[in-house]
């Protein structure tokens, strides 16, 4: 279920909302030809955040755990301030040459710094002050994703969350299936973790935002 679930709203919304630009358009057109489950990509609203939310605190090192085709990772680098970079984590070693060729394409690959593997043997070896960390790849591992990166993140620093809303189904009484179970207590630690304040966007599949205290 699209949670802009109302088609006018949701045109209504992309209309108001800073045009998606050739580079973004092209990628998210060559991730749904050539790659399977597209849909992962962030897309035009929720990248826009993105950047704005980067640009707006004067990010200087955001770190992303799942990069997919490189979408979102364009949308934060975007909002990096001079000298700043990304820290993007990806399993899928396939993915390479098309999230290279798009942040080239982005003029963005000097900010780029895409390491392969399990996020959960990467994240110990970055060693590094983030302003901005985005969790969005497997959904099992969010809570640990959340306390790896935690000591990292800056005061005012930003946690963000995606897939909280996991297609209505968190909200669903009848849904009972493991996946929605994982993410149900991990909205919840976020909001009884008393190390944030927090805020839940019901935009695309749904944003939880902490703000590191
Ligand atoms: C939802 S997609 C990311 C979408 C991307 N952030 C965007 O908005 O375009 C999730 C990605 O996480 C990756 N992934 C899953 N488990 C992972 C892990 N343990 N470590 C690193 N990446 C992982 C998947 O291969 C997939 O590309």
């Amino acid at each position: 279920m699209n949670t802009l679930a109302n088609k006018a709203l949701e045109k209504y919304v992309d209309d108001h909302t800073s045009l998606q630009d050739e580079v973004l358009r092209k990628l998210e057109r060559e991730t749904y030809l050539k790659v399977t489950q597209a849909h992962m990509v962030s897309g035009h609203l929720q990248g826009q955040l993105l950047t704005i939310l980067a640009r707006s605190m004067n990010a200087k090192r955001i770190l992303e755990i799942g990069t997919f085709t490189g979408y979102s990772g364009i949308c934060l680098a975007r909002g990096l301030s001079e000298g700043g970079k990304l820290y993007t984590l990806e399993v899928n070693e396939e993915l390479e040459e098309m999230i290279r060729k798009y942040f080239e394409e982005a003029k963005l690959s000097d900010k780029l710094d895409l390491r392969f593997g399990n996020a959960l043997d990467i994240l110990p070896e970055i060693d590094d002050t983030l302003d901005l960390v985005f969790i969005d790849a497997d959904k099992g591992n969010y809570d640990k994703y959340f306390e790896l990166v935690i000591d990292k993140v800056r005061t005012g620093g930003l946690i963000i969350a995606d897939n909280v809303i996991w297609k209505g189904k968190v909200y669903d009484e009848n849904a009972n299936d493991k996946k929605t179970q994982v993410i149900r207590d991990f909205n919840k630690k976020v909001q009884d973790d008393p190390r944030v304040e927090n805020v839940f966007l019901p935009i695309r599949d749904g944003l939880l935002i902490a703000c590191k205290k």
